[in-house]
């Protein structure tokens, strides 16, 4: 990818056809984590919805699906009873894309949720609390991953499944910086078998088979706003979307980092979370989608 633009392919792939209809767009399964710690799942699912998913459902603790409904209309609940729950959900299989981690909560349940997910084949974003839950044995995560996976952390999440890299980065000086992340990055989506984004003002995305992109939000790119509370939720939720959609790990990595950034332009100063989704149809329009 070039460091700040999109290419042709990818701006073409955004198009809806007038002969589909929201099934040939996909339906995307977001996981929520319990009562008073919805609002990350439910801005990455109002992220995979505005991003083309054709139906998005947020899946969640029946004890929190009354706070849920009262905050979502056009994406669709789910109350899932564990990951049994998890399970026969997935008998569906029109489901065909699941974000988890945003929100979902440092536990067992977390786990075992990731467990079904990846068991289950489909492409999925694996973000926050669905990486930290695997902090302390970072190579059983990597048993269960697969080349439909994509992880989403931010430094300090790296960190923790990839502890041995991130102390390379840390250690080194500010100059080489970049070409230490390029490296790490690289490393690390070749050590587990899945697309790798790591997040920061230059996001960097290698998958397994030695593809890197990265995406500078730097100089007049820069967005600085967009670090903001639930900013990498809407991310999950637009490649989550994106996945839904058809594209593979690693164009959704980066279509929806680029859509990411240029929302974060867009909006500018002031932005929050809530916001990014909102300013898709005007990056949309601009980009001739
Ligand atoms: N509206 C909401 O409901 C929100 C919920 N959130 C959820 O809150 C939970 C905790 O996520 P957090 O990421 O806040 O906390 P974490 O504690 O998981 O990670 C943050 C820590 O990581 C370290 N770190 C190192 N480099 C960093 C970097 N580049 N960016 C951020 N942290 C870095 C810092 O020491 C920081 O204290 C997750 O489930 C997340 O999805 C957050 O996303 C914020 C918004
Ligand atoms: N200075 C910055 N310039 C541009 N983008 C940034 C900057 N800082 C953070 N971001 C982006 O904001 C998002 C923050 O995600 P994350 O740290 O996971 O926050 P949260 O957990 O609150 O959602 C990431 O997509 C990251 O790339």
């Amino acid at each position: 990818m070039p460091r700040t633009g999109l290419s042709p392919a990818l701006i073409a792939r955004l198009s809806k056809r007038a002969d589909q209809h929201k099934y040939d767009h996909g339906h995307a399964l977001i996981l929520s984590g319990g009562p008073g710690r919805g609002g990350a799942a439910r801005l990455a699912a109002r992220a995979a919805l505005r991003v083309g998913a054709g139906l998005v459902t947020l899946g969640c603790p029946p004890e929190a699906l009354a706070e849920n409904a009262a905050q979502v209309t056009a994406i669709m609940l789910r109350p899932l009873d564990g990951s049994a729950g998890l399970e026969e959900a997935l008998e569906d299989p029109r489901l065909n894309a699941i974000c988890m981690g945003p929100g979902l909560g440092i536990a067992t349940v977390s786990r075992n949720h990731v467990r079904v997910a990846l068991a289950s084949r489909r492409p999925v974003v694996l973000d926050a609390d669905a990486l930290t839950s695997f902090a302390d044995d970072p190579r059983a995560f990597f048993a269960l991953l697969h080349s439909n996976a994509v992880l989403t952390p931010h430094m300090g999440e790296f960190a923790r499944v990839f502890p041995d890299l991130a102390k390379a980065l840390q250690a080194d000086p500010r100059e080489s910086r970049l070409e230490v992340r390029r490296a790490a990055v690289t490393q690390a989506a070749a050590r587990c078998g899945a697309t790798v984004l790591l997040k920061g003002e230059v996001t960097l995305i290698a998958d397994p088979s030695g593809h890197l992109a990265e995406l500078h939000l730097t100089g007049k790119a820069a967005a600085p706003w967009l670090a903001t509370a639930g900013s990498g939720d809407v991310l999950a939720g637009l490649v989550t979307g994106l996945l839904a959609r058809g594209f593979s790990p690693f164009q959704a990595a980066e279509t929806g980092a680029w859509l990411h950034g240029a929302a974060g332009r867009h909006l500018g100063a002031g932005l929050i979370a809530e916001d990014l989704p909102e300013a898709l149809p005007a990056i949309f329009a601009q980009l001739g989608v």
